[in-house]
């Protein structure tokens, strides 16, 4: 399995009260075309400051990011990243499904005369063909986590980085998000997933990276972090869940 994203030895230090903590110490960790990793931790974990990072938001204070062979800080050509992270935010309510994407196509460096044609097959991968002409502002928060996929699936970029991607939709829409995000892993992009709800890094992830306080505390298959957390029922095997229950008090920074 060849490596999309490569990522050594990410560090950022931040400053708080006048102290300096790192909020990402030294992590490292590859993702594979096709593969799903999740990112699982506690609030505060590091998370979201890795993804920054690996989206280009936000500048390490070391280390390496390193997509498809091109290191996203030392390249003068951004390698491409579709990243989301959702929101009611991100779209202009006035203008339609595909205007918006157009608007975006452009961003991604879409050649001109490809942009339909780029924005009509991403409104079908996220299934809102039919509603390619509505204005966004009239859009359902599902319809609009669809569309935000949708956006950062413009210019098929290798890596997926999906911060939270059903947080704050119901059941079934997020089971059809689960469902896109399962197939365009099928389809061969690598995925970063970052995700509280268990049922979801249990259905989705090939591999969880768990963190805390910055740092990769241990990694592995569902199945494999169930057997490290060592907690075992006589009629029934462990949840992902209560895996991670016992095991999070270790992910906890000392200072908090
Ligand atoms: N711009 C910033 N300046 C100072 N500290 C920051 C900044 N951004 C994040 N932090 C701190 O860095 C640490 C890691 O934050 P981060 O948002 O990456 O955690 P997370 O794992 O994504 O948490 P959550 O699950 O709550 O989203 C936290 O202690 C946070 O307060």
């Amino acid at each position: 399995m060849s490596s999309v994203l490569s990522v050594k030895k990410l560090r950022k230090v931040f400053e708080s009260n006048g102290k300096e903590f790192d909020a990402v110490d030294d992590i490292s960790f590859d993702v594979h075309a096709g593969e799903i990793v999740s990112l699982l931790g506690p609030n505060g974990a590091g998370k979201t400051t890795t993804v920054s990072m690996i989206g280009g938001y936000l500048l390490p204070t070391s280390g390496e990011v390193v997509i498809n062979g091109k290191n996203r800080y030392k390249n003068k050509i951004k390698p491409k990243v579709g990243v989301v992270l959702g929101g009611e935010l991100g779209f202009y309510g006035r203008a339609t499904a595909l205007d918006n994407l157009l608007f975006f196509a452009d961003l991604a460096r879409v050649p001109r005369r490809q942009q339909r044609q780029e924005a009509l097959r991403v409104l079908d991968l996220v299934e809102l063909t039919d509603v390619a002409n509505k204005k966004v502002q009239f859009f359902s928060k599902g319809m609009k986590q669809r569309l935000h996929i949708a956006r950062a699936l413009l210019g098929n970029p290798p890596l997926l980085l999906l911060d939270e991607p059903t947080s704050g939709l119901d059941v079934e829409i997020s089971t059809e998000i689960r469902k896109i995000i399962k197939q365009l892993a099928d389809q061969g992009a690598a995925i970063l997933l970052t995700s509280h709800t268990m049922s979801e890094i249990e259905s989705l992830a090939d591999r969880i990276l768990l963190i805390g306080a910055g740092k990769i505390f241990t990694s592995g298959t569902v199945a494999e972090i169930i057997k490290q957390s060592d907690v075992h029922h006589i009629d029934r095997p462990a949840t992902l869940e209560e895996s991670y229950l016992a095991i999070a008090p270790q992910l906890r920074r000392s200072e908090q």
